[in-house]
Parts: C-alpha cells; sequence; structure tokens
C-alpha cells in the first residue's frame, strides 16, 4: 500500500456541478506538477499555508481561473506537500483539470488514499483516521460528538496508556527470563496483579461502551408491528415534523422492510415498518418469517401499535406473540381522539400509551420513552465510547490474554506463558491502534473512504 513516491489527486468536494471543485494533490511533485500548469506566481516558490490566484492552462488553452492553496510539506493533513485548486464546479472543468495533472506525471488517488498517507507518515493513529470517516458520516450531535472525541485523539491515548503499563508489565518479566536461574522476581506479583486489574477494569469499561456506542453511530433500531391502517407512516410523520431531521427512506435490506431515519433529541432513531407483520393478522405465524425476526431481534423496543377501535383480546393475543421474542415492547394504542375516556378504560390493564399520530398527540410523551430507551442519561461524551466493531474485538482478545496472565501470574512454572500472553495483549491493542497492522487490514478500512478522503 505504501507507494508515497507517487503523486496522488482527485476531486475532494462532491462530484456533481456546485459553485466551486476543490482538487487536492498530495505527494512529492504536488507543488511542481501543478507549477508546470499553473500560470500565476511560481508555486514552488510560495510559502506554506498561502493561497494563490492563477490560471490553469493546457498549452496555450485556458482550462479555468482557480485559486491555488499550498500546503509545504510536513505542514499538511498527509505530512506531504499538498495543493488545492478550487476551480469552478463544473464535471467538465473538474475532469479537464485531472487529466491534464495526471498527463503530467500524477495518478489518480484510491478512496481514503490521502487519509491512509496521513496515518503511514505518523498524522494520526489507526482509530483517529477511522474516526475520519465516522465524522464524515456523521449525521447527529451524538455521532458527531463521539467520531470528534475519537478523532481528537481520546480512545487513542486511553490506549496508549494502557499500552504503556503494559510494555512496563512485560519489560519486567523479560527480565526475569533473563535471569531465570538465579530465580529472582523483578516483578511483583501483587502489583502485577493490581496493574492487570487496573487495566480490565478500564478494558470493560470500553468493551461495554459499544452498545452504546454502536447505538449512536448507526442508529437505535425500534421495529413497529401492527395491522395495516393503524396509523405507522402518521405516526413517523408526526415525529419527523416536529424535528425537522435528516430522513430518507431508506430501503430495507430486504423488501420486506421498511426503514426510516429520524433525530429525536440528538439521537438517530431507525425505524424498521416490518411488512412481515403487516400483512397478517397473526404475529406469532409472522414471526417464522426468519428474516423479520432477525430485525426484530436486533430492536432496541418494539412499539406494537393498535388501533383504538381493536379489541382488547385481539391487541393481547397479538402482544403475547411479542412476548415471545424478550424485547422490550410499548403498546401505543394509536387514534385515541376517536374514543372517550370511558373507552380508554377498556384498556385498562394494557400498560398502554395512548396517542393520537393525526392530532399530534401524546408524541412528546413517546418521544421521551423512546430516549428513556436509550438510557440518554448513561451517554457522556466526554467519556470515550467505542463505535467500531473492529476496536471491539481487538479489546475483547485483549481482555482475554489479560485474563490468561491473571491465571497464571501466581505459578512460577509459567513465566514464560505471561510474557507470551502480554505481548499477545500488547498486540491486540496495536492492532486498535495501527502500531501493528497488515495490508489486508489497511485496505479494508481505507477502502471504505470517499475518493478525495
Ligand atoms: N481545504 C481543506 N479543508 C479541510 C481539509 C483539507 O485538507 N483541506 N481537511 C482535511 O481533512 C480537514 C482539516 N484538516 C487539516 C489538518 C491539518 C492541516 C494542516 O495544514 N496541518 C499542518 C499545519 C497545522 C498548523 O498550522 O497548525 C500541520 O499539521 O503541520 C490542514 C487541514 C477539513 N477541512
Ligand atoms: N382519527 C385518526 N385517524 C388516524 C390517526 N392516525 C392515522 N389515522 C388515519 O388512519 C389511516 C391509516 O393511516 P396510515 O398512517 O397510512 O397507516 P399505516 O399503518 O401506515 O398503514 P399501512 O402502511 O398501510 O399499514 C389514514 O387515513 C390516517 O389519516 C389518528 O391518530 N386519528
Amino acid at each position: 500500500m505504501n507507494n508515497d513516491q507517487d503523486t496522488i489527486i482527485a476531486l475532494s468536494t462532491p462530484s456533481g456541478s456546485g459553485a466551486i471543485g476543490v482538487i487536492r494533490l498530495s505527494g512529492p511533485d504536488a507543488i511542481s506538477l501543478t507549477n508546470t500548469v499553473f500560470a500565476g506566481k511560481d508555486l514552488e516558490k510560495q510559502a506554506t499555508h498561502t493561497l494563490h490566484f492563477g490560471l490553469v492552462k493546457d498549452g496555450d488553452h485556458i482550462i479555468d481561473e482557480v485559486v491555488a492553496g499550498l500546503f509545504v510539506a510536513p505542514k499538511s493533513y498527509t505530512k506531504e506537500n499538498v495543493v488545492e485548486i478550487s476551480c469552478h464546479g463544473s464535471n467538465y472543468i473538474i475532469q479537464q483539470i485531472i487529466n491534464l495533472l495526471i498527463s503530467k506525471g500524477a495518478r489518480a488517488a484510491k478512496p481514503g488514499e490521502f487519509t491512509l498517507r496521513a496515518f503511514l507518515n505518523g498524522a494520526f493513529d489507526l482509530s483517529q483516521a477511522e474516526a475520519v470517516a465516522d465524522l464524515i458520516a456523521s449525521n447527529s450531535k451524538a455521532s458527531h460528538d463521539v467520531a470528534m472525541q475519537q478523532m481528537r485523539g481520546g480512545f487513542a491515548n486511553e490506549l496508549k496508556g494502557l499500552r504503556e503499563q503494559l510494555i512496563h508489565f512485560a519489560s519486567m518479566i523479560e527480565l526475569e527470563l533473563d535471569f531465570a536461574e538465579e530465580d529472582v522476581e523483578f516483578a511483583n506479583r501483587e502489583q502485577l496483579k493490581n496493574l492487570v486489574n487496573k487495566i480490565n477494569y478500564v478494558l470493560q469499561r470500553l468493551i461495554s461502551s459499544f452498545e452504546m456506542g454502536n447505538v449512536i453511530k448507526n442508529g437505535v433500531p425500534i421495529v413497529i408491528a401492527g395491522k395495516p391502517n393503524v396509523g405507522k407512516s402518521t405516526l413517523l410523520n408526526a415525529l419527523l415534523n416536529e424535528e425537522r431531521a435528516i430522513v430518507s427512506d431508506i430501503a430495507g435490506t430486504t423488501r420486506d422492510t421498511i426503514e426510516d431515519e429520524l433525530t429525536i433529541g440528538g439521537i438517530v432513531f431507525r425505524f424498521i415498518d416490518t411488512a412481515g407483520i403487516r400483512d397478517t393478522a397473526d404475529i406469532v405465524e409472522a414471526l417464522g418469517v426468519e428474516r423479520t425476526l432477525e430485525k426484530m431481534k436486533q430492536a432496541k423496543l418494539i412499539i406494537y401499535m393498535a388501533d383504538a377501535d381493536q379489541s382488547l383480546s385481539e391487541i393481547k393475543e397479538q402482544v403475547r406473540g411479542l412476548e415471545q421474542l424478550a424485547i422490550p415492547y410499548l403498546i401505543l394504542v394509536n387514534k385515541a381522539d376517536l374514543i372517550s375516556a370511558d373507552q380508554r378504560k377498556t384498556f385498562e390493564g394494557l400498560n398502554a400509551v395512548f396517542i393520537s399520530a393525526k392530532e399530534k398527540q401524546g408524541i412528546d410523551e413517546l418521544k421521551t420513552i423512546l430516549l428513556e430507551q436509550v438510557n440518554l442519561h448513561h451517554i457522556n461524551t466526554s467519556e470515550t465510547l467505542v463505535t467500531n466493531i473492529r476496536h471491539v474485538e481487538a479489546l475483547k482478545q485483549t481482555e482475554h490474554a489479560l485474563q490468561r496472565v491473571l491465571a497464571n501470574v501466581d505459578n512460577p512454572v509459567t513465566s514464560d506463558f505471561l510474557a507470551m500472553d502480554i505481548k499477545q495483549a500488547l498486540h491486540y491493542l496495536g492492532e486498535i491502534t495501527g502500531t501493528v497492522t497488515t495490508d489486508d487490514l489497511l485496505e479494508n478500512i481505507f477502502t471504505k473512504f470517499c475518493i478525495g478522503k
């Protein structure tokens, strides 16, 4: 992956026409290459972090009037020479400029290659590079907060602290091995145990933060079940209107679910409307539909939505089907505007929430319930939250290795294993920060970035 003698080029703004398009070059020849097509000041003689107006010309042919921004190595995002050409945002102009510079020796950048270079050149660790992608994808205050915290190095510093303690530990054990015949004990066993316990405590907190971190990054999955026409769409619209949220109709991974995303109180919720249940009155039967069941099992909450004119016995029967899933559920009785207070009493004992999606009654109460469901008061965005499945897996492996250390620490015969398991723990921590990497791993991470990032 490391062909850092190349000078790479890509459009860094979205493709399509816009007011301005920014083309970015990075690499040893970024400035000299640009200079060959730039009519204006001599870019090779300009200071870093300066902007220069000029023309981009292919021979005598003027392609555009542009502004060139200079970042002279190592003072740039990638730590290499970087030039940013801001041109008029026409696809045609952008392509002409990129092709021209490629003909002069630049190479089209691969997805994430700028950020990969920044990582390889030590601008930040791997967890921070991954946070850049999360930051770009963030669409709520909470997901922005955690990505920003991770990009600014919160997680990285926490891991660095753990690593340093472990390295100290490892070196003491190694020392003992060197003096094996003399039967000395450099590493006080009680201190070692305390240290491992302390580290494990932090690891466990990080591992358990993933549940929340994942929800913040990917949204809280809420399944809405109920008979046709109970008012699911009306409810989603009522929730939406008030929040003016980013919304999209995400087509479900399969055609049997429809997903809508919206933010409530800064948290993204994914409402999953399960057609399997929509189309059949018998929920138990619908649960047999495997994919629907899978969706439901991932839900943080199932909303069973009933129409106020449904009979109590029918609602109870359908809810009994849901109970088998052992996932928190909420009974929502809609169209409450159509029934009297006395009629409401017939639903007593259901512990239902009454709303009128159409008249927007009970919507705030519902929002409060939804937010309680994700345990919002536990979110403390100044505390590190793990949002990445790769990181959790590595943290779990680290913890397992340290458990083995604890199991062996009092046994003098197993000193060799101690050293080995500590090294394993260090290895897994290193996978997160990128001190230990493979080309496959890097490729996997950076190809998910957009081109130009
Ligand atoms: N035009 C532009 N905007 C951008 C970026 C970019 O590359 N170009 N970024 C790309 O993601 C982000 C900002 N990240 C950046 C990170 C470091 C440096 C930089 O020049 N660092 C130098 C100088 C630091 C300083 O003067 O304090 C350095 O680290 O030495 C620039 C942008 C978002 N906005
Ligand atoms: N009176 C009253 N009517 C409502 C209320 N909510 C929804 N409706 C009406 O009920 C009908 C069905 O509403 P939808 O939101 O389309 O129901 P749905 O559950 O999404 O329907 P399907 O997607 O077909 O399952 C519409 O005519 C709505 O106007 C309510 O709170 N009160």
